[in-house]
């Protein structure tokens, strides 16, 4: 891999990127930052969780001229907390520089994005609804706009989107460079990436499987009315770090993550109906560990990177293969080994294989977690956290409590009855989900996915891509990123009370209508 030093950077970026952590380029980076530092339209593809972010961030923050006063480039997120996180991003790498960006996203106070505005951002990273809205208004003015990104480029040029791209872009100057990223690139984009791209290189760097390599993915089969016992034995068995459970629909979310709560976890929901103060808070609370279940709709699907997430558990099968991809990418990031389970109906089962054949990866089969291994991991988790505590010496004032305690007691008896309290156990709560319809397998021509080229059931790369001739599974070379802090949550800023209008709420909801679900809509994100 090579070092950032290698591409000819300026020294302020070079600084930002070492203050950052990161040592050696990605793959993605390693290919993409020379051809987009050339100026050239770019496909950019690689699995989740490997730097895209920075792929284009880098090129982008080192070409902007500082002393420039309009706005000059702009990237387009489908969801708001993606939004948020980029400029997160791109403030850290043009921090030396003095780059000003901001982040312009539904749900948050116009008068105060309005008022930020006059501070003369280049960068704008926004998501699409309300970008319109200040385009609109004439609070925002795109003639001198150089460079467009569209994260998450598929889903952005989804049908639900398309609409609202296709009028943005037609107020930038067709003299610009354009890039599209995404860990998902299904062959139909090219179509789309016609209109929007000029003679672009396509960047891939996807092996065999589109799914992030350290992933370990399996799958339960079990009946829809099992499934909740079996997340909460999953759960205390795994006992994750932090984990993202994923649900259908909002009221699944919303029932889900207060069943769990009534369980004893610390979980919140997040969806698209929530106002983006409830957002901004369960994100935060998810990113400083304040909560380790974040339960949510596909709104948490796509990009959103937070460190220390060990697992993610599908509630309900997704919907198709992209989204589980994307799903399952929340984990396994940066170099580190993540693993995804979901959960299968009897019903859905060929549905997951189409997911299988897609993405081009087996998912293995494992039992339902029993209930002997449930309390086993409950247990063993339990006695850590115990033995952690008497690591520490914060302890001092129960040692008294503790002795006279002792002299009355068995302390077997009393470690026990001591252990029970604090495994939090309130299994005899009784929980009932309203249930969720199976997916339908939807038989999808096997080469829409695919360039045409490669055989049914390929995961296409995007285009004529040059496929890389290094496979990058397992090779964590590239990531020896230093302590850096990413739980800190910082920048979450607090959302306003407007609501967007009309044409935008689908941005508010934080959701995204997939064409293939119209008639469905409601009931998605
Ligand atoms: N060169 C690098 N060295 C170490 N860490 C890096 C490097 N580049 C990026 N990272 C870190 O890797 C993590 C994942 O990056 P990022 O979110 O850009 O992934 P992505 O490819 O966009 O994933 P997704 O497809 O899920 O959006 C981030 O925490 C980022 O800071
Ligand atoms: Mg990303």
């Amino acid at each position: 891999m090579k070092t950032f030093s290698e591409f000819g950077l300026e020294p302020k970026v070079l600084r930002a990127i070492t203050e950052m952590g990161f040592e050696e380029s990605t793959p993605i980076q390693e290919k993409a930052i020379p051809v987009a530092m050339e100026g050239r339209d770019l496909i950019g593809q690689a699995q989740t969780g490997t730097g895209k972010t920075a792929a284009f961030g880098i090129p982008l923050i080192n070409k902007i001229d500082i002393k420039e006063e309009r706005i000059v480039a702009l990237i387009m997120c489908p969801t708001r907390e993606l939004a948020i996180q980029v400029a997160e991003e791109i403030e850290k790498l043009g921090r030396f520089k003095g780059i000003r960006s901001l982040p312009i996203y539904g749900g948050q106070d116009i008068v105060k994005q309005i008022r930020a505005l006059r501070k003369k951002p280049q960068i704008i990273i926004g998501t699409p609804g309300r970008l319109l809205d200040h385009i609109n208004r004439k609070t925002i003015k795109l003639d001198d706009v150089q460079t467009v990104i569209l994260d998450e480029a598929d889903e952005m040029l989804d049908m639900g989107f398309m609409e609202d791209i296709q009028s943005i872009l037609k107020l930038v100057p067709d003299e610009r460079q354009t890039m599209l990223f995404s860990a998902t690139m299904p062959i139909n984009i090219q179509k789309l990436a016609q209109q929007f791209l000029t003679n672009p290189e396509h960047v891939s760097v996807i092996p065999k499987q589109v799914s992030a390599p350290l992933i370990d993915q399996s799958y339960i089969e079990l009946h829809e009315r099992q499934k909740f016992e079996a997340l909460c034995r999953l759960i205390d068995m795994e006992a994750p770090d932090l984990a993202i459970i994923f649900g259908r629909t909002k009221r699944r979310v919303d029932e889900l993550s207060e069943a769990l709560q009534k369980r004893g976890y610390t979980a919140e929901g997040l969806h698209g109906d929530l106002s983006q103060n409830q957002r901004d808070n369960v994100m935060r609370k998810f990113r400083d560990g304040s909560i380790d279940v974040l339960v949510a709709t596909d709104v948490a699907a796509r990009g959103l990177d937070v460190s220390g997430v060990t697992h993610v558990i599908n509630f309900d099968l997704p919907q198709d293969p992209e989204s589980y991809v994307h799903r399952i990418g929340r984990t396994g990031r940066a170099g580190k080994e993540g693993a995804a389970y979901t959960f299968v109906t009897p019903r859905e089962i060929d549905h997951l294989h189409f997911i299988e054949k897609i993405t081009r990866h087996k998912i293995s089969r494992k039992p339902m977690p029993s209930l002997a291994e449930a309390i086993e991991g409950k247990q063993k988790m339990t006695a850590e956290r115990v033995l952690e505590a008497m690591q520490s010496d914060d302890h001092n004032q129960f040692k008294g409590l503790a002795i006279s305690l002792l002299e009355q007691h068995d302390s077997v008896h009393l470690l026990a009855a001591a252990f029970k309290l604090l495994t939090g156990e309130k299994k005899d709560i009784e929980i009932e989900l309203t249930p969720e319809d199976p997916i339908r397998a939807k038989k999808r021509r096997p080469d829409i996915r695919s360039n045409g080229r490669r055989p049914s059931g390929s995961y296409g790369t995007a285009g004529g891509a040059r496929r890389n001739d290094r496979p990058y599974g397992g090779d964590r070379g590239g990531y020896r990123g230093g302590d850096r802090n990413r739980r800190d949550g910082g920048g979450y800023r607090d959302g306003g009370r407007d609501r967007d209008r009309g044409r935008s709420d689908r941005d508010n909801r934080g959701g995204y209508s997939r064409s293939s679900n119209r008639s469905n809509e409601e009931t998605l994100v």
